[in-house]
């Protein structure tokens, strides 16, 4: 008996799960006490809800690391926001939602910032929240407005340094007239707008 010629078996395609998440920075730029850092606490329990990948990039934090030894020359803060906005590249094109709540008060710093996001081709908003000086120094959240008005703090932004406000942000919330989600949702519509959600 010959054997039946071997019929080959119908191959199922190898399928390769393709799960394209867009990472995006956003960075939110404003005074002190503006609520960039309370805003981006919110958008980050929110995203990591929904599985997403999320760091926040905290002015704080990363002066005590990356940017240790930096001050708040003119020359430092730049130096500063442009270490951030390397790292906050690196992650956002490798799918994280970097959230970047850090004054940046130079526009040729950010727009250096947004410049290096554009050549690589990952998505950059830049969030201003926008609260007056009068209501951040009523916040004072960690105390600076007193300290500067008391004489024992200097170029403090906003009151004796610089703040150049963004002319044409991607989103600019009034804090003043919001309580902290309805803040959160507008970034959040945003993204969706945009495509990263
Ligand atoms: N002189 C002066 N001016 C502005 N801010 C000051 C200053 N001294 C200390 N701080 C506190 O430093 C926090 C981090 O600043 P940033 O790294 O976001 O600033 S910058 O972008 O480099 O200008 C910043 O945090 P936030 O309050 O969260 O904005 C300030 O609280
Ligand atoms: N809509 C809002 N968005 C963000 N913060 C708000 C809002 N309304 C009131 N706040 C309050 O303002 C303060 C902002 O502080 P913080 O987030 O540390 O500011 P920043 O990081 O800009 O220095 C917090 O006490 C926060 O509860």
């Amino acid at each position: 008996m010959t054997a039946a010629p071997h019929t080959p078996r119908p191959t199922t395609p190898h399928t390769v799960q393709e799960t394209h998440v867009t990472g995006a920075t956003v960075w939110l730029t404003g005074l002190p006490s503006a609520g960039k850092t309370t805003i981006a606490h919110e958008l980050a329990r929110t995203l990591r809800a929904r599985g997403r990948a999320v760091e926040v990039l905290d002015g704080d934090e990363i002066r005590e690391f990356l940017s240790a030894g930096l001050g708040f020359s003119r020359e430092d803060r730049h130096t500063n926001v442009q270490r951030i906005g390397f790292v906050a590249e690196l992650l956002a094109r490798n799918g994280v939602l970097a959230l970047v709540p850090v004054i940046a008060p130079f526009a040729d710093s950010r727009d250096a910032v947004r410049k290096r996001h554009q050549t690589a081709g990952t998505p950059y908003l830049e969030v201003h929240v926008a609260t007056p000086v009068e209501v951040c120094s009523v916040r004072d959240v960690k105390g600076l407005y007193a300290k500067q008005a008391a004489g024992e703090l200097t170029g403090l932004t906003g009151v004796d340094d610089p703040y150049e406000e963004p002319e044409s942000p991607d989103l600019r919330l009034e804090s003043q007239h919001q309580t902290v989600p309805e803040s959160a949702a507008a970034v959040l519509a945003l993204l969706r707008e945009r495509g990263v959600l």
